[in-house]
């Protein structure tokens, strides 16, 4: 199979697979050619202003109603919704985690998901959680939607097809996806067992931040998105459709694939982009930005400039800061920062923080460099300096992160994190220079 896109953030873009199957001119004809019957799929409320208005016609071979038959009540406990409040008894803390291990029995995406912490109130549509996935097995007549919030997948082993109603998509590690709500999709595997990050956002949709003085170009450019040509799937089997509502699960039984859309248009449609065409902009004198300006993505709260959840990176750049400590300073923030290694090394870590692996630095609790990047960055000859083959990342929220006690009681938490703190020793001798040996 081939993949196909049309680049564009937010477009309003139109795709056939079959000639003549999308209707021009109108978007409810009588009878909509080969037999399809048209449908809306709404990702903001009717009356939305219309820089903010998300909605899509789908040409389908049967209306999404004849996708469900009665729900029933089904069970995946690893994957958690806010609020989840202290089912664990570990304390606050700067925490890290080594690589969620692959499955050792088969498992799909979805039964492969594990909630590392929630945020915020899913029932108000406020918050997010942050998940990781793995998976040895693909989704073939099980499909699911989340009715809770869209999905920001990263890849960080393996190749995934997220093969959605409105087209399939192929992302690998270095590249990213987002499944808007509601909309329904399985996940293939290229080749192998795969690994990954979710950040599933109760709130509203992830958008391009402002340039500000900036201006018109760098950063994430909406051209580097990439949404699929329309696809399906004309199969008649016994097939599962799994719903996430609220934070509880449902599934239901059909005899078709629900991946059946013929033809679509609109704006509201999933996307991938490719970490490598972001275009970072950074310190070209002295000091360390603040990390915003690395994001690549930002979905909004109504308070502005204050994220619900800000998709930050750390991609390979170039250091140039002149009489500058260039790692990360120490700080305390506000914001609650989740986050994820893709593959390298991050530049504030010098061991123990993998691909694979996670830190969570909370809501106003400190942290910086480890005591061995302090001595290096303090003594570094301030040359020009390439920070390659690396990619970290960060969810961002203006929401507490809540663990789940799958993360507080995982084997993988790394009960010796702080310890890389534990050799930053006091360099303050009562002279100016201080002692920086
Ligand atoms: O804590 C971290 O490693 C993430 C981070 C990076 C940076 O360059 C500045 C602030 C920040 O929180
Ligand atoms: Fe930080």
């Amino acid at each position: 199979m081939t993949f196909r896109y049309m680049p564009g953030f937010g477009n309003d873009f139109e795709t056939e697979s079959l000639p003549g199957a999308l209707p021009q001119g109108q978007n409810s004809p009588q009878r909509p050619a080969y037999g399809l019957y048209a449908e809306q799929l709404s990702g903001s409320p009717f009356t939305a202003p219309r820089g903010a208005n998300e909605r899509s016609w789908l040409y389908r071979i049967r209306p999404s109603v004849r996708h469900t038959g009665r729900f029933r009540p089904t069970l995946f406990e690893r994957w958690k919704t806010a609020p989840n409040l202290y089912d664990h008894e570990l304390p606050i803390g700067q925490l890290r985690w080594d690589p969620t291990p692959m499955p050792n029995e088969e498992t799909d995406f979805l039964a492969g998901v594990r909630t590392m912490t929630t945020a915020g109130d899913v029932a108000t549509q406020v918050g997010m959680a942050a998940h990781v996935y793995t998976a040895n097995a693909s989704m073939v007549d099980d499909y699911f939607f989340n009715a809770d919030g869209e999905l920001l997948l990263v890849p960080q082993e393996g190749g995934i097809r997220v093969m959605t109603e409105m087209g399939a998509m192929e992302v690998t590690p270095g590249e990213i996806a987002v499944v808007p709500r509601g909309m329904i999709f399985k996940v293939e595997l290229v080749d192998g067992p795969v690994r990954g990050y979710i950040c599933e956002n109760y709130g509203a949709k992830f958008t391009l931040p402002d340039r500000g003085p900036i201006g018109a170009n760098c950063l994430a450019n909406p051209r580097d998105f990439k949404t699929p040509v329309a696809w399906y799937e004309d199969k008649e089997a016994h097939c599962r459709l799994t719903v996430k509502w609220c934070g509880r699960f449902y599934r239901t039984e059909v005899d078709h694939s629900p991946l059946d859309v013929v033809a679509w248009h609109g704006n509201y449609a999933p996307y991938k982009y490719d970490l490598s065409t972001y275009s970072p902009v950074g310190a070209i004198l002295f000091d360390h930005p603040d990390p915003s300006i690395f994001t690549v993505m930002t979905a909004p709260s109504g308070e502005e400039g204050t994220a619900n959840v800000d998709f930050v990176i750390f991609p390979p750049r170039w250091q140039v800061a002149e009489h500058t400590f260039r790692p990360p300073w120490y700080h305390r923030n506000v914001m609650s920062e989740f986050m994820g290694l893709i593959k390298g090394k991050y530049d504030a870590k010098e061991e123990g923080f993998v691909p694979g692996g996670i830190s969570l630095h909370n809501m106003m609790l400190p942290h910086g460099p480890d005591a061995e990047g302090c001595e290096k960055a303090a003594n570094a000859e301030l040359q020009p300096v390439k920070l390659e083959n690396t990619m970290a990342f960060m969810f961002e929220t203006r929401f507490p992160q809540h663990l789940t006690r799958f993360a507080a009681e995982a084997e993988t938490l790394q009960d010796d994190y702080i310890d890389c703190w534990k050799d930053l020793k006091k360099r303050f001798n009562g002279t100016p220079e201080g002692d920086w040996s």
